[in-house]
Protein backbone atom coordinates (compact mmCIF):
# COMPACT_ATOMS: atom_id res chain seq x y z
CA UNK A 1 0.00 0.00 0.00
CA UNK A 2 1.26 3.45 -0.92
CA UNK A 3 0.21 6.03 1.50
CA UNK A 4 -0.71 9.18 0.00
CA UNK A 5 0.43 11.86 1.96
CA UNK A 6 -0.68 14.84 -0.21
CA UNK A 7 -4.32 13.55 0.32
CA UNK A 8 -3.59 12.88 4.15
CA UNK A 9 -1.64 15.94 4.73
CA UNK A 10 -5.02 17.96 2.93
CA UNK A 11 -7.24 16.00 5.57
CA UNK A 12 -5.52 16.51 8.05
CA UNK A 13 -5.67 20.28 7.63
CA UNK A 14 -9.22 20.37 7.57
CA UNK A 15 -10.06 17.80 10.32
CA UNK A 16 -7.59 18.52 13.24
CA UNK A 17 -9.37 22.05 14.31
CA UNK A 18 -8.48 21.29 17.73
CA UNK A 19 -5.31 21.92 18.84
CA UNK A 20 -3.55 22.46 21.75
CA UNK A 21 -5.71 19.61 24.45
CA UNK A 22 -3.86 17.43 25.96
CA UNK A 23 -5.44 13.72 25.34
CA UNK A 24 -5.30 10.76 27.31
CA UNK A 25 -6.61 6.89 26.58
CA UNK A 26 -7.96 5.71 29.59
CA UNK A 27 -9.93 2.91 30.67
CA UNK A 28 -12.98 4.16 28.73
CA UNK A 29 -10.35 5.04 25.61
CA UNK A 30 -10.36 8.96 24.99
CA UNK A 31 -13.63 10.53 26.24
CA UNK A 32 -14.05 14.59 26.55
CA UNK A 33 -16.36 17.76 25.07
CA UNK A 34 -17.52 16.49 21.92
CA UNK A 35 -16.15 19.72 20.69
CA UNK A 36 -12.94 19.16 21.42
CA UNK A 37 -12.46 15.52 19.74
CA UNK A 38 -12.16 16.14 16.10
CA UNK A 39 -8.52 15.90 16.28
CA UNK A 40 -8.62 12.97 18.19
CA UNK A 41 -11.32 10.78 15.80
CA UNK A 42 -8.47 11.48 12.83
CA UNK A 43 -5.43 10.09 14.33
CA UNK A 44 -7.87 7.48 16.53
CA UNK A 45 -8.62 6.59 13.12
CA UNK A 46 -5.62 6.11 11.39
CA UNK A 47 -4.32 4.28 14.66
CA UNK A 48 -7.04 1.78 14.00
CA UNK A 49 -6.15 0.88 10.62
CA UNK A 50 -2.35 0.42 11.61
CA UNK A 51 -3.39 -1.83 14.04
CA UNK A 52 -5.75 -3.54 11.30
CA UNK A 53 -2.48 -3.98 8.97
CA UNK A 54 -0.50 -5.02 12.55
CA UNK A 55 -2.97 -8.11 12.38
CA UNK A 56 -3.22 -8.80 8.62
CA UNK A 57 -6.20 -6.94 8.04
CA UNK A 58 -8.24 -8.29 10.26
CA UNK A 59 -11.66 -6.70 11.13
CA UNK A 60 -10.41 -3.80 14.27
CA UNK A 61 -13.67 -2.09 15.44
CA UNK A 62 -14.13 1.70 16.73
CA UNK A 63 -16.81 2.84 18.44
CA UNK A 64 -17.66 5.74 19.01
CA UNK A 65 -19.67 6.57 22.66
CA UNK A 66 -19.20 8.39 26.08
CA UNK A 67 -21.62 5.84 27.83
CA UNK A 68 -22.89 7.28 30.91
CA UNK A 69 -21.31 10.56 30.81
CA UNK A 70 -23.29 14.04 30.17
CA UNK A 71 -25.01 14.47 26.41
CA UNK A 72 -22.52 17.35 25.78
CA UNK A 73 -19.52 14.91 25.54
CA UNK A 74 -18.48 12.06 23.83
CA UNK A 75 -15.76 9.52 22.87
CA UNK A 76 -13.81 6.96 20.99
CA UNK A 77 -12.40 3.21 21.77
CA UNK A 78 -10.67 0.69 19.31
CA UNK A 79 -11.46 -2.95 19.85
CA UNK A 80 -9.58 -5.95 19.07
CA UNK A 81 -10.80 -8.27 16.50
CA UNK A 82 -11.85 -11.21 18.74
CA UNK A 83 -14.26 -8.16 20.89
CA UNK A 84 -11.57 -7.65 23.23
CA UNK A 85 -10.38 -3.87 24.35
CA UNK A 86 -7.38 -2.62 22.25
CA UNK A 87 -4.00 -4.02 23.50
CA UNK A 88 -2.72 -1.87 26.15
CA UNK A 89 1.02 -1.63 24.48
CA UNK A 90 -1.01 0.19 22.18
CA UNK A 91 -2.94 2.89 24.29
CA UNK A 92 0.22 5.19 24.27
CA UNK A 93 0.74 5.05 20.55
CA UNK A 94 -2.99 6.09 20.60
CA UNK A 95 -1.97 8.82 22.94
CA UNK A 96 1.00 9.71 20.83
CA UNK A 97 -0.71 9.92 17.59
CA UNK A 98 -3.36 12.61 19.41
CA UNK A 99 -1.17 14.45 21.11
CA UNK A 100 1.25 15.02 18.18
CA UNK A 101 -1.58 16.33 15.95
CA UNK A 102 -2.72 18.37 18.82
CA UNK A 103 0.53 20.44 19.77
CA UNK A 104 2.31 20.39 16.19
CA UNK A 105 2.96 23.07 14.19
CA UNK A 106 2.38 21.45 11.25
CA UNK A 107 1.26 18.44 9.31
CA UNK A 108 4.96 17.44 9.15
CA UNK A 109 5.53 16.59 12.71
CA UNK A 110 2.49 14.67 12.42
CA UNK A 111 4.21 12.66 9.52
CA UNK A 112 7.04 12.32 11.19
CA UNK A 113 5.56 10.56 14.39
CA UNK A 114 3.10 8.34 12.15
CA UNK A 115 6.20 7.15 10.57
CA UNK A 116 7.98 6.21 13.70
CA UNK A 117 5.45 4.27 14.99
CA UNK A 118 4.94 2.02 11.93
CA UNK A 119 8.80 1.64 11.59
CA UNK A 120 8.95 0.97 15.34
CA UNK A 121 6.12 -1.68 15.13
CA UNK A 122 7.35 -2.95 11.80
CA UNK A 123 4.17 -2.57 10.22
CA UNK A 124 5.09 -3.61 6.37
CA UNK A 125 3.19 -1.21 3.84
CA UNK A 126 4.45 -2.86 0.83
CA UNK A 127 2.03 -5.86 0.85
CA UNK A 128 -1.10 -6.22 -0.67
CA UNK A 129 -2.79 -6.75 3.13
CA UNK A 130 -6.57 -4.20 3.20
CA UNK A 131 -7.36 -3.14 6.25
CA UNK A 132 -10.68 -3.96 7.55
CA UNK A 133 -12.59 -1.65 10.32
CA UNK A 134 -15.82 -2.39 11.82
CA UNK A 135 -17.51 1.09 13.21
CA UNK A 136 -20.37 2.21 15.05
CA UNK A 137 -21.44 5.03 17.68
CA UNK A 138 -24.47 5.56 19.95
CA UNK A 139 -27.57 8.19 19.48
CA UNK A 140 -25.73 11.11 20.66
CA UNK A 141 -25.62 13.97 17.92
CA UNK A 142 -22.43 14.72 17.70
CA UNK A 143 -21.70 10.93 16.54
CA UNK A 144 -22.06 11.66 13.09
CA UNK A 145 -19.69 14.34 12.79
CA UNK A 146 -16.90 13.10 14.70
CA UNK A 147 -17.55 9.62 12.82
CA UNK A 148 -16.65 11.53 9.50
CA UNK A 149 -13.68 12.52 11.60
CA UNK A 150 -12.69 9.30 12.30
CA UNK A 151 -13.35 7.35 8.79
CA UNK A 152 -12.10 10.33 6.60
CA UNK A 153 -8.66 8.60 5.62
CA UNK A 154 -9.68 5.02 5.57
CA UNK A 155 -10.88 5.08 2.06
CA UNK A 156 -9.12 7.64 0.38
CA UNK A 157 -5.79 7.42 2.02
CA UNK A 158 -5.35 3.85 3.10
CA UNK A 159 -7.74 2.33 0.87
CA UNK A 160 -9.61 0.35 3.54
CA UNK A 161 -12.94 -1.89 3.55
CA UNK A 162 -14.89 0.32 6.25
CA UNK A 163 -18.76 -1.70 7.74
CA UNK A 164 -20.72 0.93 8.88
CA UNK A 165 -23.08 -0.46 11.50
CA UNK A 166 -24.65 2.95 11.95
CA UNK A 167 -25.95 3.43 15.67
CA UNK A 168 -25.70 0.29 17.89
CA UNK A 169 -24.49 -0.33 21.35
CA UNK A 170 -21.17 -0.55 22.52
CA UNK A 171 -21.40 -4.58 23.31
CA UNK A 172 -23.30 -5.22 19.67
CA UNK A 173 -19.90 -3.29 18.02
CA UNK A 174 -17.53 -5.66 20.10
CA UNK A 175 -19.74 -8.81 19.24
CA UNK A 176 -20.30 -7.73 15.66
CA UNK A 177 -16.35 -7.26 15.15
CA UNK A 178 -15.40 -10.53 16.77
CA UNK A 179 -17.92 -12.17 14.50
CA UNK A 180 -17.01 -10.59 11.08
CA UNK A 181 -13.31 -11.79 11.51
CA UNK A 182 -15.18 -15.74 12.59
CA UNK A 183 -16.96 -15.30 9.21
CA UNK A 184 -13.33 -14.16 7.21
CA UNK A 185 -11.95 -17.35 8.99
CA UNK A 186 -14.80 -19.83 7.93
CA UNK A 187 -13.96 -18.29 4.09
CA UNK A 188 -14.31 -15.10 3.03
CA UNK A 189 -17.58 -15.10 1.03
CA UNK A 190 -19.61 -16.09 3.80
CA UNK A 191 -22.12 -12.85 4.10
CA UNK A 192 -21.12 -9.91 6.27
CA UNK A 193 -22.03 -9.95 10.06
CA UNK A 194 -24.83 -7.52 10.91
CA UNK A 195 -27.06 -6.35 13.75
CA UNK A 196 -29.52 -9.18 12.94
CA UNK A 197 -27.04 -11.85 13.37
CA UNK A 198 -26.51 -10.27 17.06
CA UNK A 199 -30.09 -10.39 17.62
CA UNK A 200 -30.68 -13.84 16.30
CA UNK A 201 -27.73 -15.86 18.46
CA UNK A 202 -29.20 -13.83 21.63
CA UNK A 203 -32.57 -14.68 21.41
CA UNK A 204 -31.93 -18.26 20.30
CA UNK A 205 -30.01 -19.16 23.32
CA UNK A 206 -32.67 -17.49 25.73
CA UNK A 207 -35.50 -19.75 23.63
CA UNK A 208 -33.27 -22.70 24.17
CA UNK A 209 -32.80 -22.38 27.50
CA UNK A 210 -36.65 -22.28 28.23
CA UNK A 211 -37.41 -25.35 25.78
CA UNK A 212 -35.05 -26.97 27.98
CA UNK A 213 -36.96 -26.59 30.53
CA UNK A 214 -40.37 -26.86 29.16
CA UNK A 215 -41.29 -24.01 30.69
CA UNK A 216 -43.45 -21.45 29.31
CA UNK A 217 -41.84 -18.27 27.92
CA UNK A 218 -42.99 -15.59 30.47
CA UNK A 219 -41.16 -13.75 32.55
CA UNK A 220 -41.02 -14.89 36.61
CA UNK A 221 -42.03 -11.32 37.08
CA UNK A 222 -45.62 -10.21 36.32
CA UNK A 223 -43.63 -6.89 34.61
CA UNK A 224 -40.27 -6.00 33.73
CA UNK A 225 -39.76 -2.16 33.59
CA UNK A 226 -36.43 -1.45 31.67
CA UNK A 227 -35.30 2.12 31.98
CA UNK A 228 -32.99 2.74 28.91
CA UNK A 229 -30.95 6.13 29.73
CA UNK A 230 -32.58 7.51 26.53
CA UNK A 231 -29.89 6.27 24.80
CA UNK A 232 -29.10 3.87 21.83
CA UNK A 233 -30.12 1.02 24.15
CA UNK A 234 -33.94 1.70 23.93
CA UNK A 235 -34.26 1.31 19.56
CA UNK A 236 -32.05 -1.41 19.95
CA UNK A 237 -33.78 -3.20 22.91
CA UNK A 238 -37.17 -2.37 21.24
CA UNK A 239 -35.68 -4.65 17.94
CA UNK A 240 -35.02 -7.14 19.93
CA UNK A 241 -38.58 -7.08 21.62
CA UNK A 242 -40.46 -7.15 18.29
CA UNK A 243 -38.14 -9.51 16.90
CA UNK A 244 -40.09 -12.28 14.75
CA UNK A 245 -38.39 -14.83 17.45
CA UNK A 246 -39.29 -12.67 20.62
CA UNK A 247 -41.58 -15.59 22.31
CA UNK A 248 -42.52 -13.28 25.57
CA UNK A 249 -45.61 -11.93 26.12
CA UNK A 250 -45.26 -8.08 24.89
CA UNK A 251 -47.29 -7.20 28.20
CA UNK A 252 -44.61 -8.14 30.53
CA UNK A 253 -42.56 -5.77 29.62
CA UNK A 254 -41.83 -1.84 28.98
CA UNK A 255 -39.52 0.09 28.05
CA UNK A 256 -39.18 3.84 29.44
CA UNK A 257 -36.82 6.41 28.99
CA UNK A 258 -36.43 5.55 25.42
CA UNK A 259 -35.87 9.18 23.96
CA UNK A 260 -32.88 8.53 22.56
CA UNK A 261 -33.68 11.55 19.29
CA UNK A 262 -34.24 14.19 22.24
CA UNK A 263 -30.31 15.04 22.65
CA UNK A 264 -30.35 16.54 25.99
CA UNK A 265 -32.30 13.67 28.18
CA UNK A 266 -29.32 10.93 27.83
CA UNK A 267 -28.52 10.12 30.86
CA UNK A 268 -30.27 12.94 32.55
CA UNK A 269 -31.53 11.68 36.04
CA UNK A 270 -31.83 8.04 34.38
CA UNK A 271 -29.52 5.32 33.28
CA UNK A 272 -27.82 2.74 35.58
CA UNK A 273 -24.85 5.24 36.77
CA UNK A 274 -27.63 7.58 38.45
CA UNK A 275 -29.78 4.42 40.02
CA UNK A 276 -26.25 3.49 41.40
CA UNK A 277 -25.36 6.44 42.67
CA UNK A 278 -28.79 7.75 43.91
CA UNK A 279 -30.20 4.55 45.11
CA UNK A 280 -33.45 5.48 43.97
CA UNK A 281 -36.19 5.51 40.87
CA UNK A 282 -35.22 7.27 37.68
CA UNK A 283 -36.86 9.96 36.16
CA UNK A 284 -40.40 8.12 34.50
CA UNK A 285 -40.71 5.25 37.02
CA UNK A 286 -43.33 5.64 39.80
CA UNK A 287 -43.30 1.99 41.69
CA UNK A 288 -46.38 0.65 40.29
CA UNK A 289 -46.87 -2.45 42.08
CA UNK A 290 -44.27 -4.77 45.02
CA UNK A 291 -43.63 -7.75 42.51
CA UNK A 292 -42.37 -5.55 39.46
CA UNK A 293 -39.10 -5.73 38.29
CA UNK A 294 -36.96 -2.67 37.50
CA UNK A 295 -33.47 -2.66 35.07
CA UNK A 296 -31.83 0.36 33.86
CA UNK A 297 -28.77 0.63 30.77
CA UNK A 298 -26.53 2.90 30.92
CA UNK A 299 -26.06 4.98 27.36
CA UNK A 300 -24.56 2.77 25.37
CA UNK A 301 -25.86 -0.18 27.04
CA UNK A 302 -23.16 -2.10 28.28
CA UNK A 303 -24.04 -1.60 31.86
CA UNK A 304 -27.17 -2.96 33.81
CA UNK A 305 -28.43 -2.84 37.34
CA UNK A 306 -31.54 -3.58 38.25
CA UNK A 307 -34.10 -2.76 41.28
CA UNK A 308 -37.49 -3.63 42.96
CA UNK A 309 -39.68 -1.63 45.49
CA UNK A 310 -41.19 -3.80 48.13
CA UNK A 311 -44.46 -3.22 49.85
CA UNK A 312 -43.37 -0.54 51.92
CA UNK A 313 -42.41 1.94 48.89
CA UNK A 314 -38.80 0.69 50.14
CA UNK A 315 -36.41 0.92 47.45
CA UNK A 316 -33.80 -2.04 46.74
CA UNK A 317 -31.27 -1.79 44.63
CA UNK A 318 -29.40 -5.15 42.36
CA UNK A 319 -26.70 -3.66 41.22
CA UNK A 320 -23.58 -5.69 39.71
CA UNK A 321 -22.61 -7.46 43.19
CA UNK A 322 -25.48 -9.14 43.17
CA UNK A 323 -25.77 -10.12 39.54
CA UNK A 324 -22.49 -12.00 40.23
CA UNK A 325 -24.00 -13.59 43.09
CA UNK A 326 -27.15 -14.57 41.30
CA UNK A 327 -25.00 -16.05 38.60
CA UNK A 328 -22.43 -17.81 41.17
CA UNK A 329 -25.42 -19.46 42.65
CA UNK A 330 -26.89 -21.20 39.93
CA UNK A 331 -23.98 -22.02 37.79
CA UNK A 332 -22.56 -23.54 40.88
CA UNK A 333 -25.46 -25.45 41.28
CA UNK A 334 -25.36 -26.63 37.73
CA UNK A 335 -21.90 -27.78 38.04
CA UNK A 336 -22.93 -30.03 41.04
CA UNK A 337 -25.85 -31.58 39.55
CA UNK A 338 -23.86 -32.24 36.03
CA UNK A 339 -21.06 -33.83 38.50
CA UNK A 340 -18.78 -31.19 37.14
CA UNK A 341 -17.33 -29.43 40.32
CA UNK A 342 -14.60 -30.77 40.09
CA UNK A 343 -13.29 -30.72 36.60
CA UNK A 344 -14.53 -26.88 36.01
CA UNK A 345 -13.18 -24.14 38.46
CA UNK A 346 -15.83 -21.48 38.98
CA UNK A 347 -15.05 -17.95 40.41
CA UNK A 348 -16.46 -14.64 40.61
CA UNK A 349 -13.58 -11.81 39.78
CA UNK A 350 -14.39 -8.31 41.64
CA UNK A 351 -12.94 -5.04 42.65
CA UNK A 352 -12.25 -3.66 46.01
CA UNK A 353 -15.62 -1.81 45.42
CA UNK A 354 -17.55 -5.15 45.54
CA UNK A 355 -19.72 -4.67 48.92
CA UNK A 356 -18.42 -6.48 51.84
CA UNK A 357 -21.50 -8.85 51.98
CA UNK A 358 -21.53 -10.24 48.63
CA UNK A 359 -17.50 -11.21 48.91
CA UNK A 360 -18.39 -13.04 52.19
CA UNK A 361 -21.49 -14.60 51.01
CA UNK A 362 -19.66 -15.88 48.01
CA UNK A 363 -16.72 -17.18 49.71
CA UNK A 364 -18.51 -19.01 52.92
CA UNK A 365 -22.42 -19.00 51.92
CA UNK A 366 -21.39 -20.48 47.99
CA UNK A 367 -17.98 -21.81 48.58
CA UNK A 368 -16.89 -20.11 45.74
CA UNK A 369 -13.20 -18.63 44.94
CA UNK A 370 -13.39 -15.15 44.88
CA UNK A 371 -10.56 -12.92 43.10
CA UNK A 372 -10.01 -9.01 43.46
CA UNK A 373 -8.25 -6.97 40.58
CA UNK A 374 -7.59 -3.47 40.01
CA UNK A 375 -10.89 -0.71 38.98
CA UNK A 376 -11.42 -1.23 34.75
CA UNK A 377 -13.13 -3.99 33.41
CA UNK A 378 -9.98 -5.15 31.18
CA UNK A 379 -8.44 -6.32 34.67
CA UNK A 380 -11.45 -7.92 35.97
CA UNK A 381 -11.68 -9.50 32.61
CA UNK A 382 -8.54 -10.72 31.91
CA UNK A 383 -8.41 -12.84 35.56
CA UNK A 384 -11.48 -13.95 34.78
CA UNK A 385 -10.74 -15.64 31.41
CA UNK A 386 -7.34 -16.77 32.90
CA UNK A 387 -8.12 -17.99 36.42
CA UNK A 388 -11.40 -20.16 35.29
CA UNK A 389 -13.51 -22.29 33.75
CA UNK A 390 -16.45 -20.21 34.43
CA UNK A 391 -14.82 -16.95 35.40
CA UNK A 392 -17.78 -14.57 36.64
CA UNK A 393 -17.06 -10.86 36.60
CA UNK A 394 -19.10 -7.81 37.29
CA UNK A 395 -18.32 -3.80 38.83
CA UNK A 396 -20.82 -3.36 41.40
CA UNK A 397 -21.87 -0.24 38.75
CA UNK A 398 -23.31 -3.53 36.83
CA UNK A 399 -20.64 -3.42 34.25
CA UNK A 400 -19.61 -7.28 33.65
CA UNK A 401 -20.26 -10.65 31.75
CA UNK A 402 -19.22 -14.33 32.20
CA UNK A 403 -16.15 -15.98 30.28
CA UNK A 404 -16.13 -19.40 29.54
CA UNK A 405 -13.04 -21.88 29.06
CA UNK A 406 -11.79 -23.35 25.92
CA UNK A 407 -11.94 -26.32 28.69
CA UNK A 408 -15.61 -25.79 29.76
CA UNK A 409 -16.58 -26.01 26.03
CA UNK A 410 -14.84 -29.44 25.35
CA UNK A 411 -15.44 -30.95 28.91
CA UNK A 412 -19.60 -30.27 27.97
CA UNK A 413 -19.70 -30.91 24.49
CA UNK A 414 -17.74 -34.19 25.46
CA UNK A 415 -20.11 -35.37 28.28
CA UNK A 416 -23.23 -34.08 26.14
CA UNK A 417 -21.75 -36.59 23.49
CA UNK A 418 -22.50 -39.29 26.04
CA UNK A 419 -26.08 -39.92 27.00
CA UNK A 420 -26.26 -39.59 31.02
CA UNK A 421 -29.26 -38.69 33.18
CA UNK A 422 -27.85 -35.51 34.08
CA UNK A 423 -28.20 -34.28 30.91
CA UNK A 424 -30.84 -30.71 31.89
CA UNK A 425 -27.62 -29.75 34.22
CA UNK A 426 -25.40 -30.23 30.84
CA UNK A 427 -27.61 -28.57 28.55
CA UNK A 428 -28.29 -25.45 30.81
CA UNK A 429 -24.71 -25.14 31.24
CA UNK A 430 -24.33 -25.37 27.85
CA UNK A 431 -27.06 -22.56 26.86
CA UNK A 432 -25.86 -20.74 29.16
CA UNK A 433 -22.57 -20.05 28.10
CA UNK A 434 -24.12 -18.50 24.77
CA UNK A 435 -26.57 -16.30 26.07
CA UNK A 436 -24.31 -14.28 27.85
CA UNK A 437 -21.90 -12.15 25.55
CA UNK A 438 -18.65 -13.99 25.50
CA UNK A 439 -16.87 -10.19 24.42
CA UNK A 440 -17.77 -7.43 26.61
CA UNK A 441 -20.16 -6.59 29.52
CA UNK A 442 -23.80 -6.25 27.74
CA UNK A 443 -27.01 -4.94 29.15
CA UNK A 444 -29.00 -6.30 26.71
CA UNK A 445 -27.68 -10.04 27.15
CA UNK A 446 -26.99 -9.61 30.57
CA UNK A 447 -30.42 -8.76 31.40
CA UNK A 448 -31.51 -11.88 29.71
CA UNK A 449 -29.36 -14.05 31.30
CA UNK A 450 -30.52 -12.79 34.49
CA UNK A 451 -34.13 -12.82 33.15
CA UNK A 452 -33.73 -16.70 32.21
CA UNK A 453 -31.99 -17.26 35.51
CA UNK A 454 -35.23 -15.88 37.67
CA UNK A 455 -37.65 -17.96 35.48
CA UNK A 456 -35.82 -21.12 36.25
CA UNK A 457 -34.88 -20.79 39.86
CA UNK A 458 -38.86 -19.46 40.03
CA UNK A 459 -37.33 -16.11 42.05
CA UNK A 460 -39.31 -13.19 42.25
CA UNK A 461 -36.47 -9.89 43.04
CA UNK A 462 -37.11 -9.91 47.11
CA UNK A 463 -35.77 -13.57 46.97
CA UNK A 464 -33.03 -12.98 44.87
CA UNK A 465 -32.20 -10.03 47.22
CA UNK A 466 -32.61 -11.69 50.36
CA UNK A 467 -29.74 -14.24 50.08
CA UNK A 468 -27.41 -11.57 51.51
CA UNK A 469 -27.63 -8.00 53.14
CA UNK A 470 -25.51 -5.68 51.93
CA UNK A 471 -23.25 -3.56 54.40
CA UNK A 472 -23.88 0.11 54.77
CA UNK A 473 -21.65 1.96 52.50
CA UNK A 474 -21.01 5.16 50.57
CA UNK A 475 -18.70 6.42 47.85
CA UNK A 476 -17.82 10.00 48.04
CA UNK A 477 -15.44 12.16 45.47
CA UNK A 478 -12.76 14.43 46.72
CA UNK A 479 -11.45 17.05 44.38
CA UNK A 480 -7.45 17.57 45.56
CA UNK A 481 -4.81 19.75 43.86
CA UNK A 482 -3.18 16.57 42.66
CA UNK A 483 -4.08 13.48 42.85
CA UNK A 484 -1.27 11.43 40.78
CA UNK A 485 0.62 11.13 44.50
CA UNK A 486 -2.42 8.71 45.90
CA UNK A 487 -0.55 5.52 44.68
CA UNK A 488 -1.79 2.21 45.40
CA UNK A 489 -0.58 -1.29 46.48
CA UNK A 490 -2.79 -4.73 47.05
CA UNK A 491 -5.38 -4.23 43.97
CA UNK A 492 -6.17 -0.75 44.63
CA UNK A 493 -7.16 -1.25 48.50
CA UNK A 494 -4.28 0.10 50.25
CA UNK A 495 -2.29 3.39 49.68
CA UNK A 496 1.36 3.55 49.29
CA UNK A 497 1.70 6.90 49.23
CA UNK A 498 1.47 9.84 50.29
CA UNK A 499 3.48 7.89 53.37
CA UNK A 500 2.05 7.02 56.19
CA UNK A 501 -1.59 8.07 55.67
CA UNK A 502 -2.58 4.63 55.32
CA UNK A 503 -1.55 3.94 59.19
CA UNK A 504 -3.89 6.83 59.86
CA UNK A 505 -6.45 5.62 57.43
CA UNK A 506 -6.49 2.29 59.51
CA UNK A 507 -6.91 3.89 62.97
CA UNK A 508 -9.82 5.28 61.78
CA UNK A 509 -11.17 1.99 60.65
CA UNK A 510 -10.43 0.07 63.57
CA UNK A 511 -13.12 2.17 65.11
CA UNK A 512 -16.14 0.57 63.72
CA UNK A 513 -16.99 -2.38 63.84
CA UNK A 514 -16.99 -4.50 59.99
CA UNK A 515 -15.65 -0.78 58.75
CA UNK A 516 -13.78 -1.18 55.55
CA UNK A 517 -12.25 1.93 53.76
CA UNK A 518 -9.71 2.89 50.44
CA UNK A 519 -8.62 5.60 48.80
CA UNK A 520 -7.77 5.60 44.79
CA UNK A 521 -7.18 8.17 42.72
CA UNK A 522 -9.94 7.85 39.49
CA UNK A 523 -8.64 7.16 36.48
CA UNK A 524 -11.65 8.41 34.60
CA UNK A 525 -12.21 11.98 36.53
CA UNK A 526 -9.65 14.80 37.97
CA UNK A 527 -10.60 13.07 41.71
CA UNK A 528 -9.73 11.16 44.48
CA UNK A 529 -12.43 8.36 45.14
CA UNK A 530 -12.94 7.57 48.91
CA UNK A 531 -15.21 4.17 49.52
CA UNK A 532 -16.09 3.19 53.23
CA UNK A 533 -18.40 0.76 54.43
CA UNK A 534 -19.21 -0.56 58.06
CA UNK A 535 -22.10 -2.69 59.82
CA UNK A 536 -24.11 0.48 61.64
CA UNK A 537 -25.81 2.90 58.94
CA UNK A 538 -25.55 5.88 61.81
CA UNK A 539 -22.38 5.95 62.24
CA UNK A 540 -21.31 5.70 58.39
CA UNK A 541 -21.53 9.28 57.40
CA UNK A 542 -19.13 9.95 60.20
CA UNK A 543 -16.64 7.21 59.52
CA UNK A 544 -16.49 8.28 55.47
CA UNK A 545 -15.91 11.76 57.03
CA UNK A 546 -13.29 10.82 58.93
CA UNK A 547 -11.55 9.39 55.65
CA UNK A 548 -12.11 12.07 53.62
CA UNK A 549 -10.62 14.56 56.29
CA UNK A 550 -7.65 12.48 56.01
CA UNK A 551 -7.34 12.48 52.48
CA UNK A 552 -7.96 16.76 51.66
CA UNK A 553 -5.14 17.42 54.85
CA UNK A 554 -2.39 14.75 53.46
CA UNK A 555 -3.33 16.44 49.89
C1 LIG B 1 -16.00 3.38 41.25
C2 LIG B 1 -16.40 3.26 39.83
O1 LIG B 1 -17.56 2.99 39.53
N1 LIG B 1 -15.43 3.44 38.92
C3 LIG B 1 -15.68 3.36 37.47
C4 LIG B 1 -14.92 4.45 36.75
O2 LIG B 1 -13.53 4.27 36.99
P1 LIG B 1 -12.65 5.25 37.91
O3 LIG B 1 -11.22 4.84 37.59
O4 LIG B 1 -13.04 4.96 39.31
O5 LIG B 1 -12.98 6.65 37.51
O6 LIG B 1 -15.14 4.34 35.35
C5 LIG B 1 -14.69 3.11 34.78
C6 LIG B 1 -14.91 3.17 33.28
O7 LIG B 1 -16.24 3.31 32.95
C7 LIG B 1 -15.42 1.94 35.44
O8 LIG B 1 -14.92 0.74 34.91
C8 LIG B 1 -15.23 2.01 36.96
O9 LIG B 1 -15.98 1.02 37.58
MG1 LIG C 1 -21.20 2.27 29.27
Amino acid sequence: MKIDYEQLSELYDKTCRTKNVQYSYGTAGFRTLAKNLDTVMFTTGILAILRSLKLQGQYVGVMITASHNPYQDNGVKIVEPDGSMLLATWEPYAMQLANTASFASNFEEFRAELTRLIEHEKIGLDTSIVPHIVVGRDSRESSPYLLRCLTSTMVSVFHAQVLDLGCVTTPQLHYITDLSNKREREGGSAEVATEQDYYSFFIGAFNELFSTYEIEKRLSVPRLFIDAANGIGGPQLKKLLTSKDWVVPPDQIEVINDKSDVPELLNFECGADYVKTNQRLPKGLSPSSHDSLYCSFDGDADRVVFYYVDSESQFHLLDGDKISTLFAKFLSKQLELAHLENSLRIGVVQTAYANGSSTNYIENTLRCPVSCTKTGVKHLHHEAATQYDIGIYFEANGHGTIIFSEKFHQVIKSELSRARGDMLALKTLDCFSKLINQTVGDALSDMLAVLATLAIMKMAPMDWDKEYTDLPNKLVKCIVPDRSIFQTIDQERKLQNPVGLQAKIDLVIAKYPMGRSFVRASGTEDAVRIYAECQDSSQLDQFCNEIVELVKASA
